[in-house]
């Protein structure tokens, strides 16, 4: 079936639908990964977008039982160049058009991706619409205008309730701010015992469950539309040793009085280098964020720069001069993509030791 994707702009592109023939509208944003689709269509972080992959082959591989980032994906819908109908895959159970239409989720295929790709480059994300040929352009175009995309993304994936995955180690709060799995794994293979909290857990309810942590997830839209997280982040900064990924990372920055910015089209792939300035070490990452930290608002603050993009100079990295805390825009839990940056969990679990030390030192 013959279905267009409409941008704001009044591009209109003709391809062919895939997946759960519903009409949809979102941010259309690009991610550059080779691989990663299945991480990509459920990482929270997409919730109220519409992705579009530039590697021009997506679900060669299938969909399988151990690479989701969420039960429920919230990506708004899928743009590709061709989808397979025949993944070769020894853990393949679905394809990827069998599992949107489980899901819910359109897709469209067919459409000069890199031609979307620079228009996106060129004018910055936009908002699009996925519907069938049958719709009047112009009125899809009309409506697409006038519609405000939701501000509330991170209220539909966050958990409704904590819940323990319970381990002999550290004891780590992990806010879910729209969290990808992989973080909490990454936790649960060193052994933490995790309690998950929903996004607008105060300090006082975090504190009450005595954590040698706390860790910010990741998640959707702008750190700005958060501001339960920011408050709990200031009145928690000190007493706890913090870690904070993407979102977690920008809320992080605005509770220290930095400010963030929206970016022009983002940061989306698997490859993306990052120097860590205090050595010098480039490590290659994955991204996924339409927002950035302000480098200049970080002057007047008790931040600390310690990671840069490569690509663009933008900031990748902070810690506190005064606290243990320290955050990246980057995925250190990669799902997708390379794990060079994995180490940073080892790293928070030292910092929460090194301050366990000294509390007992003091004491
Ligand atoms: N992956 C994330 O946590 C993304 C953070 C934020 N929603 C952004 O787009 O910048």
């Amino acid at each position: 079936m013959k279905a267009q994707l409409i941008l704001e702009d009044g591009t209109v592109f003709i391809g062919d639908g895939f997946g759960s023939h519903v009409d949809t509208i979102g941010e259309v944003v690009f991610n550059t990964g080779m691989t990663g689709y299945q991480e990509i269509l459920s990482d929270p972080s997409y919730c109220g977008q519409i992705v579009m992959l530039t590697y021009p082959l997506i679900g060669n591989y299938g969909i399988n039982r151990d690479d989701f980032e969420s039960i429920t994906p919230a990506v708004k819908g899928f743009i590709v160049k061709e989808v397979s109908d025949f993944p070769s895959n020894w853990r393949s159970e679905f394809t990827v058009d069998e599992y949107f239409k489980m899901k819910k989720i359109p897709g469209i295929a067919g459409i000069d991706t890199r031609k979307l790709a620079r228009i996106i480059r060129q004018h910055g994300t936009l908002k699009g619409a996925i519907c069938s040929i049958e719709n009047d352009a112009a009125e899809v175009l009309r409506n697409l205008r006038q519609t405000r995309l939701p501000i509330d993304q991170v209220r539909r994936v966050s958990t409704r309730n904590p819940y323990p995955s319970p381990g002999r180690g550290k004891r780590i709060v992990l806010v879910d701010f729209g969290m990808k799995h992989g973080i909490l794994r990454e936790l649960n293979e060193r052994g933490c015992d995790v309690v998950v909290v929903p996004y607008h857990t105060t300090a006082d309810e975090i504190l009450k469950l005595r954590p040698d942590g706390v860790m910010l997830s990741n998640g959707p839209g702008d750190p700005k539309d958060v501001p339960e997280g920011i408050q709990m982040i200031k009145d928690i900064l000190g007493k706890v040793p913090l870690f904070g990924i993407c979102l977690g990372h920008q809320l992080f920055a605005l509770a220290c009085g930095a400010d963030t910015i929206k970016m022009k089209f983002g940061h989306r792939g698997a490859n993306h280098p990052v120097k860590d300035l205090a050595t010098g070490k480039v490590s290659i990452t994955s991204q996924n964020h339409g927002y950035t930290v302000d480098e200049k608002s970080v002057k007047n603050t008790r931040l600390e720069v310690t990671h840069i993009a490569l690509n663009d100079g933008t900031v990748e990295g902070l810690k506190h001069l005064d606290f243990p805390a320290f955050t990246v825009q980057y995925h250190p839990e990669a799902s997708p993509g390379p794990e060079d940056a994995n180490g940073l969990f080892e790293q928070f679990l030292a910092m929460i030791e090194a301050e366990k030390q000294e509390v007992a030192a003091n004491a």
